[in-house]
């Protein structure tokens, strides 16, 4: 039983057709990533999954009682704002102590208690909205390009992290990423997206296409070398794809 199935999902913004007839199950306890280029609708997809954006057409169906822990893209605090990381755990409502350091922990993120939330650096802030995610020991755990702003060790690190969260809660991971090598390595199955699906499958079906040794051998960044598998439609300056 799929925790989330996607059937024939499209999504309008003001006009603009970002998904078009999308399809994607999420299992249990796995790691999917989307990769994908600039403005082609990955946000959209998680937007949609969480519920903030309505379909035009298609549905989406979630199991019956999941719970979503979801870490946005960005999150942009008022820095002014005196605000401890126990205080920012504790909004909107008020949580046991006991959870939010275990929520920390499981984060990588434990100490962090008492510290402003804008003197983090990048890796504990993303941690720390790793840690708010957990808190209610989501099904499926989504992330938006966790590792925006991180460094390659870093990023390295708060992967390990996720990964562990999956391993002791038993989450479904689905997130975005443009590090394709970490893509690689610790997913179950890759969504190329370019407004629909432009290709999917284990990350050993992608590692063999051509394509995916062009991306390393020429040191191109991440997603768009992979997108190059499919280009037997061309895409016009709406983003639209025609055959
Ligand atoms: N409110 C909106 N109104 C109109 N178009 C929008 C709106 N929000 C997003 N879009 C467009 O929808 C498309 C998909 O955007 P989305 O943010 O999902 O892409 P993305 O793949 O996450 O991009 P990136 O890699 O740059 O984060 C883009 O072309 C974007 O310009």
């Amino acid at each position: 039983m799929s925790l989330v199935d996607i059937a024939g999902l499209t999504v309008r913004l003001g006009g603009h057709t970002a998904l078009e007839n999308v399809d994607l199950a999420i299992m249990p306890g796995e790691i999917v990533t989307i990769v994908g280029p600039n403005g082609s609708g990955k946000t959209t997809l998680i937007r949609a999954i969480i519920g903030a954006v309505s379909p035009a057409a298609g549905r989406i169906t979630r199991a019956e009682g999941l719970r979503i822990g979801y870490v946005p893209q960005r999150l942009s605090i008022d820095r002014t704002l005196p605000l401890t990381v126990r205080r920012f755990l504790n909004l909107p409502h008020r949580r046991d102590p006991a959870e939010l350091t275990e929520a920390l922990t499981r984060a990588g993120a434990g100490g962090l208690e008492s510290r402003q939330m804008a003197d983090l650096s990048g890796g504990q802030f993303q941690r720390a909205l790793l840690a708010r995610a957990l808190l209610d020991r989501p099904d499926l755990l989504i992330l938006d390009e966790p590792t925006t702003g991180l460094d390659q060790p870093g990023s390295a690190a708060l992967y390990r992290q996720i990964e562990e969260v999956r391993r002791t809660l038993g989450s479904a991971i689905l997130m975005v990423s443009h590090e394709l090598h970490v893509v690689m390595s610790a997913s179950d199955r890759v969504i190329c997206l370019n407004g629909h699906v432009c290709c999917h499958g284990t990350p050993e079906v992608v590692a063999s296409a051509p394509e995916y040794r062009a991306l390393f051998g020429s040191g191109t960044g991440g997603a768009l070398a992979l997108y190059r598998h499919d280009h037997d439609h061309h895409h016009d300056h709406e983003g639209h794809d025609h055959a």
